[in-house]
């Protein structure tokens, strides 16, 4: 039998499987999904097994073997090794890069040097005694080499740096003894996180017997007797540092017990929890509303005939539907199937976890990036040994072991982090669908503001043939599934692939839309403001306060009710300017205005991390009318201390969440009502179910609007539509004011009027005129090097090599823009130049875009220079 390995080195040369044979011990062991440590040249690599065959066609006497399994159970399951390739084909990265984007990081391979000792080192028993040596003759060692021998076979293997360390006086005899040939280098590759054990009391016997031997102890052993008569009584296993505590006694008592062979004492494999010191109220399913329960009919149907379907759910805001996820999710595991769960890092609240953990207690796993390795870890252990049944978590969650995936569902679809930015640049949404296309499960896409490329794909036809080709047309969702069987899944169209994998066919690829107009119990969407700051500076107002926001706030004061406070983070940050020249402190390392931080007086770039003091006189003019501008949180609170003595304000942006579990602690001060403002960026717009908020603010809503994206509108309308859905959620009615410079802008009129379908309407044609997605798919290649003569001289034969090859796909549109400085033209010193490719989505252009790069890895090795490529960029920086 033979393995085809993909091992961990992300290059070129190596992005394809290589063979072993599986040593006949093995065999029961090693699977598709398999981590396993091979021989590679001359070094040991960690890689995954993707195929077993029962033969190579060629000399078998070439192949080497694998040298190790290193997991009882396989971390990948079959269809995420597919999937993997899936990823690299689509977002055109290295295999070995999607695989390792699927296992905890606690699975990385960590490669250490290790010692064991020679076969033929006979252990003397005394100094001087001869053993052999590499070369025959017979050496004389000293009684310290003998312990250091002693030390190492008792071990096994010892790393080299614990053995210098442990025989740190004789670290020559050490190395002597390795030139002697009589301890022999071995490489291990090892996890960067084990599971973690605790001791644990074990009971071989019947509690009855336990009394008994109570009972036998004689009367001075009355600790001991005190240890079983405590054990008959409470239910085994117990921890043994719970049953210390518990009676006051110590391990030794413990201990002789387990000597006598009355119980035992064994490290057993625990779980971190990160939520063991909360406890969850259970929850019932509610009696839904008619809209809600046409919602879940639909969902549940699908996925009660276990058929793949994606459906979107547009539901306003407090339209309850979170409720249909649970209730739907509730329905796939009567069926004995799984679910996933995926939410936006920032609304993975602890609010959300408690609906979820209220509802399916234990069955749930939670995966966001705030807990620890090790939580991690674990949490993604119960997944693998299924002992949940439902995760929720960010992103990376869509990865989760499951082998009977049901129900997939996200929330707040439109939100652009689930595109992960750095490689895999993989799209969440697409990945998901792609993922229930191998399960025949059901996607549920989620939002009060559907992405545009969601809702173009509920306006198309359903494809009849149901074969790749019939989800031609540019939609990206349709593509996804369409491709993960054109992308070489299916066994006919690559050779490579798992030869028992049934042909994946994407079945009427088309969305339906589900619609839940109102909130539950009817209650009324917010009324919405807008306000114009520039009528505001006109009339005298300098503040960043308008004065019917400002008497809103007074007004929700008085009435002990709570307002929350948008500021959008992005592109409003602090910059520092001189009033008099126009000076503008940058970053000498990138092209980008530094930051003032209040807390630490100092300006910074968010970019590379560069920080100088804060600046009080103009370093082009001398001036001292250099000061910070713009608007951040920090100001904001500062501000409103000055108009409200005595205001109770929280504030969370990126300073003051840091800390873990911080999150959480702001939360739930605000919840129980310990403050009368929450003030954040993007945080404070997502998710949260606050019965006394009856006012928000969006502060300067037209922020986004002026950066150099054609999303900009639609973030714009989904923020404010998300924002203002904060308010009035409960019997309280909620009103909302929204603060821009752009009062007519249709964005912010739309989001205003709760208008989603205009708003739609509008930028479908904006889009459609200008051929951005959905209607076309942009790649953007990213180059970047020291020198811009190199940079662009390279950029542009790379724009030339791609036009030359596109027209080989004539008569498909395919265009090539640029190249261009990027927006952000320099970061750490390296200027970056970029070309964007635009084409219809039926065009197959990652066979060739992956061609043209190719060409210029040479370029990249020599010269450092790098060249990224983001297959659909949610972020054009
Ligand atoms: N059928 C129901 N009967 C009574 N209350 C309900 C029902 N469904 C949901 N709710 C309640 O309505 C409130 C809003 O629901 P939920 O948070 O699920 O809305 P949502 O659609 O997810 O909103 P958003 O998109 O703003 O997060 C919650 O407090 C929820 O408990
Ligand atoms: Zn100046
Ligand atoms: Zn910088």
């Amino acid at each position: 039998m033979y393995a085809k390995v993909i091992v961990d080195v992300p290059a070129k040369q190596t992005n394809r499987a290589f063979d072993y044979w599986i040593p006949e011990p093995m065999r029961e062991w090693v699977a598709v999904g398999s981590r396993v440590g091979v021989p590679f040249g001359p070094r040991k690599l960690q890689g995954f097994v993707v195929d077993i065959r029962t033969q190579v066609d060629y000399d078998p006497a070439k192949v080497k073997p694998i040298a190790e399994v290193m997991d009882v159970y396989p971390p990948l399951t079959p269809d995420l090794v597919e999937l993997a390739r899936w990823i690299s084909q689509t977002y055109l990265c290295h295999e070995i890069t999607a695989l390792q984007a699927m296992i905890p990081g606690a699975l990385k391979a960590k490669y250490e040097r290790h010692v064991k000792v020679a076969e033929h080192a006979a252990d003397g028993r005394s100094a001087g005694t001869n053993v052999g040596g590499s070369g025959g003759q017979h050496l004389l060692l000293l009684p310290e080499q003998l312990d250091i021998l002693r030390y190492v076979r008792e071990k096994g293997t010892v790393e080299i740096g614990a053995l210098l360390q442990k025989f740190a006086a004789n670290g020559g005899l050490v190395k002597q003894l390795m030139l002697e040939g009589l301890l022999l280098e071995v490489q291990m590759i090892k996890d960067r996180m084990a599971a973690k054990k605790v001791l644990t009391v074990i009971p071989p016997d019947q509690p009855a017997q336990l009394l008994q031997r109570a009972e036998e102890l004689p009367a001075r052993s009355a600790k001991q007797k005190e240890v079983l008569r405590y054990l008959a009584e409470h239910p085994f296993p117990i921890k043994l540092s719970e049953l210390l505590h518990e009676l006051g006694t110590s391990a030794g008592t413990v201990k002789s017990l387990a000597e006598k062979g009355w119980l035992a004492i064994e490290e057993v494999e625990v779980f971190r929890d990160p939520y063991a010191q909360r406890s969850f109220r259970r929850t019932e399913p509610l009696a839904l509303m008619p809209e809600q329960r046409h919602v879940f009919g639909r969902i549940s149907e699908a996925v009660q005939d276990e058929r793949h379907q994606v459906f979107l759910l547009h539901g306003v805001t407090g339209s309850g539907k979170t409720e249909v996820y649970l209730q739907s999710i509730q329905t796939c595991l009567d069926l004995g199937r799984e679910a996933i769960v995926l939410v936006p890092e920032i609304s993975l609240t602890p609010q959300m976890v408690e609906r979820f953990k209220g509802r399916f207690g234990d069955q749930v796993a939670v995966l966001h990036s705030r807990l620890s390795h090790g939580e991690r870890y674990d949490e993604w252990r119960k997944i693998m040994l299924k002992q949940v049944r439902v995760v929720i978590g960010a992103r990376s969650a869509i990865f989760a072991p499951f082998t009977r995936i049901g129900l997939i569902i996200i929330d707040e679809e439109h939100e652009s982090s689930y595109k992960q930015e750095e490689s895999p640049k993989y799209h969440a949404r697409d990945v998901a669908v792609a993922r229930a296309v191998q399960h025949r499960a059901v996607v549920v896409l989620g939002s009060a503001t559907p992405s545009l490329e969601s809702m173009y794909g509920t306006m198309r036809q359903p494809s009849l043939t149901g074969t790749p080709s019939g989800a031609a047309g540019g939609n990206r969702l349709n593509d996804a599934a369409a491709a993960v069987s054109a992308a070489g899944l299916h066994p006919s169209v690559q050779a490579d692939a798992p030869s028992n994998e049934a042909p994946l066919q994407p079945q009427g690829a088309a969305i339906e839309l589900l619609t839940m107009h109102n909130r539950v119990e009817g209650r009324p969407l917010p009324r919405v403001h807008i306000i114009d700051m520039r009528e505001e500076l006109r009339e005298g107002n300098r503040s960043m306060f308008s004065r019917s926001l400002y008497k809103a706030i007074e007004e929700r004061l008085h009435k002990k009710e709570q307002t929350v406070l948008l500021l959008n983070r992005r592109g409003y940050s602090t910059f520092v300017m001189c009033r008099t020249c126009g000076y503008v402190a940058q970053c000498p390392h990138c092209d980008i205005s530094l930051t003032f931080h209040q807390s630490s007086r100092a300006i910074r770039c968010h970019y590379c991390g560069y920080a100088e003091r804060e600046v009080t006189v103009c370093p082009s003019c001398s001036s001292e009318h250099i000061r910070h501008f713009g608007t951040g949180t920090q100001r904001v609170e500062e501000e409103l201390g000055k108009l409200f003595p005595g205001i109770r304000v929280i504030r969370m942006d990126v300073d003051t969440t840091t800390e873990k579990g911080s999150h959480e602690k702001w939360l739930t001060m605000f919840r129980n009502r310990q403050a009368d403002v929450l003030l954040g960026t993007q945080m404070v717009a997502k998710g949260l179910d606050f019965p006394h908020v009856t006012l928000v603010g969006a502060l300067a809503a037209d922020t986004v609007l002026n950066l150099p994206d054609f999303r900009a509108a639609e973030r714009t309308f989904q923020l404010l539509t998300q924002v203002a859905g904060r308010a009035g959620r409960h019997e309280l009615p909620g009103e909302v004011f929204v603060q821009t410079y752009a009062p007519e802008h249709y964005s912010i009129v739309s989001a205003s009027r709760h208008d989603y379908k205009s708003f739609i309407n509008k930028e479908m044609t904006l889009r459609k005129l200008h051929e951005y997605p959905p209607f076309h798919r942009l790649i953007l290649i990213t180059l970047s090097h020291e020198q811009i003569p190199l940079l662009m001289r390279t950029a542009e034969s790379l724009a030339a090599r791609l036009k030359e090859l596109a027209k080989s796909l004539a008569p498909l549109p395919v265009e090539i823009l640029g190249p261009v400085a990027s927006p952000i033209a320099r970061i750490k010193d390296r200027y970056r130049f970029q070309c964007m490719i635009k084409y219809r989505g039926e065009a197959s252009i990652s066979g060739l875009v992956r061609q043209a790069a190719a060409a210029f890895e040479d370029m990249e090795k020599q010269h450092k220079l790098t060249i990224s490529i983001d297959v659909d960029p949610q972020v054009l920086m």
